[in-house]
Order: C-alpha cells, then structure tokens, then sequence
C-alpha cells in the first residue's frame, strides 16, 4: 500500500467511522482527508512539508477536519427541511450554519484558515444534495452542480459588484482584477471542476490509474487552470501565471505519468516555498473533484 493509502486508511478510521452519518457527509469528510493526504502539492499543506504556509502544518488540518466534518450533517439536513425554500432564501438560511462551521474551524486551529473555502463549497453541494433527495430527483454530477448554481444564482453581482463592502480578500481580489473566486465557481455549478478536473480525473481512472495518480493529474491541471484568489492574495497575477505556466509546462511533457513530471512536482514545490505561493483554492477544488466523482452516473 502507498503512503498516500496508508494515511487515508488510518485518518479514515480516525475521523470518519460514524455509521450514523449521511452518505454525502461521509463522503465529503473523505474527500477532505483525501486532498490533505494527497502529496506532493506544490505550495500547499501535505504528508512531506507545510508548503508556503508558516501558520499550520497536516496536524493542523486533521484538527480542521476533525472539528467540522460534524458539521457536514447539518448542511445536508437543512437542505431537506428547506427544500421548498426559493433559491435566496435557500442560501440565506444555509449561511448562519456556514458561519459557525467556519467559527468551530478557527478554534480548532488556533484561528488559522484552513478550510474556509472548502466549507462554503461543502456546505452547498450537501445543502444542495438533500433539497434534491427530499424533492425525489435525481442525485448526480450534473443535478448537484445544476442546483448549487441555482441556489448560488445572482451572488458575485450582489456580494461583489454590489455590497462590496467587507474588504474580505475576495472582495478586494474582485475590484481590483475581477476575479470571482469561491463565489464565482459555486455560481457556475463548480464549471472548473466539472469541465477540466473531473474529466481529467475520469480519464485516468478509466485507464486504471490508481487514486493518487488520478488525483495528482487533476491537481496540475487545476494549477494550470483555476483562477485561485489565494495565489493572486499572495503573489498578484503574476504569481498566478507563473503558477499556471509551470503546471501547463509539466501536463505538456505528459504529466504525473511522466516519471520525470513527478521529480518536478518537488521542484515546484521548493518554488512555491520560496515565492510564497499557496494554491489553497485548487485544494478546494481537488477535493470537490473526487467528491463528485462518487456521483457519477
Ligand atoms: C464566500 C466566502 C468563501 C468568502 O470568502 P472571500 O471573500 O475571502 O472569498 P474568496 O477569496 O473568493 O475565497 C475564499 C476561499 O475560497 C477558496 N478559493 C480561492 N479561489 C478559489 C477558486 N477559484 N475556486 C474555488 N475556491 C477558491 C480559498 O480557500 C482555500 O484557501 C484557504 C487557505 O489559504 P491561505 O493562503 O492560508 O489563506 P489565508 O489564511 O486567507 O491567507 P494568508 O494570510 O495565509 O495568505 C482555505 O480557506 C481553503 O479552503 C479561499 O480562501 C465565505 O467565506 C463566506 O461567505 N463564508 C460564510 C459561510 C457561508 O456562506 N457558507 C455558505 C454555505 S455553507
Ligand atoms: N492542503 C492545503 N494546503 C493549504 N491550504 C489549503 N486549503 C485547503 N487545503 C489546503
């Protein structure tokens, strides 16, 4: 067995052995332990080093985890009892939960942001998965992508272009370069997702990769792809191109099935390091990527 296997075994049976809880809770605290145990992620938090962040490390996060898979329950029941609710409605209500879920993070980890984007995304898409099953329809990539976008619909030109008024990163990220960040991949049903990691991820599977490979590939082609605000906080939007040029440079040479590709993994990842480059939104995006794909078919 892998590292990576090992690990995920191990962090399974340590924080997600409740029977009791939902499928898609289960499912979605896996996917967390997945993307954290997924190594080498170049910039980011993983089973080798902290990448560029100096403020939290994998323990950190397995704290993180631990605090608000519980949480993860909670969304999918609101989506149930709340199915009939209108979209602005919808979400309104599913905020609060978001709120605390996010303050049940901060104490876990001594108030450092591991997981508030991946909460906002979680939140939705199991929000969004009960409204469906309490409403009888169908449950797969497309219906839950289809129904975050919905309850999401109207939400960068509200809380960005509107009521910019928090100075949150992602609001300054939007006056300043028009990015939409988290808000503008939930309001387009995860579109990053769905149209470039999700089939890459598929892709290899179907070729018989093993998980790790298959999540490594999906990972370089978000680096290339995704417009994460965390790179641009950091290191503007020259950061992020250089970000997205070195990624489209190793997938051009084959990506991870190039023996090569993966030494060079460790090479970006030293140089992330040392630009202080973190691509905390393409995490994110990892773990949405396995997630969904449970829901295919
Ligand atoms: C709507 C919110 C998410 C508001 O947050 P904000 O206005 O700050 O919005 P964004 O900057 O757009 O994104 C927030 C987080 O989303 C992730 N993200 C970034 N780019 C993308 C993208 N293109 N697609 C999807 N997701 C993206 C990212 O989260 C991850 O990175 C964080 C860790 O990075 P780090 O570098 O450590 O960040 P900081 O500590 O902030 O900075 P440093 O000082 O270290 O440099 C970690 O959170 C990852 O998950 C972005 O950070 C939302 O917060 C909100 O409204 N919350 C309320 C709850 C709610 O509404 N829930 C709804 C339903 S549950
Ligand atoms: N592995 C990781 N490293 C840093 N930031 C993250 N945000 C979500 N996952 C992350």
């Amino acid at each position: 067995m892998s590292d990576y296997s090992q690990q995920v075994a191990l962090l399974e049976l340590q924080l997600n052995n409740d029977s009791n809880r939902c499928l898609p809770a289960q499912l979605a605290t896996k996917a967390l332990i997945k993307e954290i145990c997924l190594s080498p992620k170049p910039g980011l938090v993983d089973m080798n080093n902290s990448g560029a962040h100096r403020d939290m490390d994998f323990q950190t996060f397995i704290q993180s985890i631990s605090a608000i898979c519980v949480w993860f329950e909670r969304f999918y029941q609101y989506g149930k009892t709340s199915a009939l609710h209108d979209n602005n409605l919808f979400l309104a209500g599913i905020r609060p939960i978001g709120i605390e879920c996010e303050q049940a993070m901060f104490k876990a980890t001594n108030q450092v942001n591991t997981h508030k984007g991946g909460i906002f995304a979680f939140g939705l898409l199991l929000g969004a998965i009960g409204k469906l099953e309490q409403l009888n329809l169908p449950i797969n990539i497309q219906s839950i992508c289809n129904e975050v976008s919905s309850i999401c619909q109207g939400i960068v030109q509200s809380e960005l272009k509107q009521n910019n008024l928090t100075n949150s990163v992602g609001e300054k990220l939007f006056k300043r370069h028009n990015l939409t960040g988290a808000r503008g991949e939930a309001e387009s049903g995860y579109a990053t997702v769905r149209n470039i990691s999700l089939p890459i991820f598929q892709q290899m599977q179907k070729n018989s990769y093993d998980e790790e490979t298959c999540l490594l590939q999906a990972m370089l082609h978000l680096l290339a792809f995704n417009q994460d605000t965390n790179v641009v906080s950091r290191g503007g939007l020259d950061g992020l191109a250089f970000v997205q040029e070195q990624a489209k440079n190793l997938i051009k040479q084959g990506g991870i099935i190039n023996p090569k590709v993966r030494e060079n993994l460790y090479q970006l990842d030293s140089e992330l390091i040392k630009r202080n480059l973190s691509p905390g939104g393409s995490a994110d995006l990892i773990a949405i990527t396995w997630f969904l794909s449970q829901y295919n078919g």
